[in-house]
């Protein structure tokens, strides 16, 4: 089954780091987003593009090597991001698997994603897993603490063996219209991350604007964020397909200017795997299959595998079962 992919392979491949490039404001300024045009390409999405049986299995696998399993609550606790790691390196039941035709190959997610406190005991549940660990930081998830706070964090969750930083955006540059100070933290942030990745988190449930998202995540991907995200999943709107539209055709026009490839992230309130497959089709018919891949490609979800694996289920026996049988944390 697994060459029944509808094309897609589960292999990672490497692409080159984004260098970010100067503050480019004139292009910041003349960036225009079509709304209905948005709202009415995301409207057919659904209906328009659909894919079944082992071919849709094929899919919700791939999607299961792309997702930032996440716990950020505040009743975390180290057992709970253990039993997250366990779940995160073997994220489908092994009789699932076989079943598909997958018994000797190895899934896993993109990452464990959780806040500073329990980077350390991610790190050690994981072991030489090569799963990494992502870290929310930069006060998440409002970004209000004092700057030099947000950069020691970083720095902090980078020396516990984080290898990802999903850091947040202060959203009063976007509102304000302030470029030059949102390029220049995320500067300071890409510095701090050092060799680990960041992820720019933009909040665009606070951004008022598709406009805006468009403006910040091009502000973003000058100062050198690797991958953009919507959400911290704490917004009143969280990912969106007409935010994801603006948001991977920021990405398209950024690799069209600098020829490099950023990673795109939707976060927040992504729990069915129906809703996983419209995000997957408009990445591949955006941007192409490269970013179908777990390099630049991530859900952020703390809920969705257990659905994916329940429809999993579903496609070899033909029958569904109960959510609380797919436990994550
Ligand atoms: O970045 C990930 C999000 O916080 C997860 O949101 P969720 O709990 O709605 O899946």
């Amino acid at each position: 089954m697994a060459d029944h992919a509808g094309g897609i392979k589960l292999s990672n491949h490497a692409s080159l780091r984004n260098p970010g490039m100067s503050l480019d404001l004139s292009w910041v300024m003349d960036v225009r987003v079509n709304l209905s045009a948005t709202e009415r390409r995301v409207a057919t999405l659904p209906g328009r593009r659909t894919v079944k049986k082992d071919a849709q299995a094929a899919w919700l696998l791939k999607a299961v090597t792309c997702i930032d399993l996440t716990t950020l609550n505040s009743d975390d606790t180290p057992e709970r991001v253990k039993r997250l790691c366990a779940k995160a390196m073997n994220p489908v039941r092994p009789d699932i698997l076989d079943a598909l035709g997958m018994g000797s190959r190895a899934i896993a997610t993109g990452a464990i994603c959780v806040y500073h406190r329990y980077v350390g005991t991610a790190v050690e549940a994981l072991g030489d897993s090569g799963i990494p660990v992502a870290a929310v930081s930069t006060g998440f998830p409002a970004g209000l603490s004092p700057h030099h706070l947000k950069v020691k964090e970083i720095e902090a969750s980078v020396a516990d063996g984080a290898k990802e930083i999903d850091i947040v955006i202060t959203r009063e540059h976007v509102l304000t219209g302030n470029w030059s100070a949102l390029y220049d933290e995320m500067t300071e942030y890409r510095a701090a991350c050092g060799d680990a990745h960041v992820k720019a988190i933009l909040g665009t449930g606070d951004l008022k604007t598709l406009r805006n998202v468009a403006k910040a995540s091009l502000v973003c991907m000058m100062a050198g964020a690797d991958f953009i995200k919507t959400s911290t999943g704490k917004e009143g709107v969280n990912a969106t397909l007409a935010v994801t539209l603006t948001m991977l055709r920021a990405i398209r026009a950024y690799e069209e200017r600098t020829g490099i490839k950023i990673g795109y992230k939707p976060a927040g309130g992504i729990s069915a795997a129906k809703d996983v497959l419209n995000y997957q089709f408009l990445m591949k018919e955006e941007l192409g299959r490269a970013w179908l891949e777990p390099d630049l490609f991530r859900i952020g979800a703390s809920s969705l595998l257990a659905d994916i694996e329940r429809q999993l289920e579903h496609h070899v026996t033909g029958a569904y079962s109960a959510l609380n049988r797919h436990p994550i944390g």
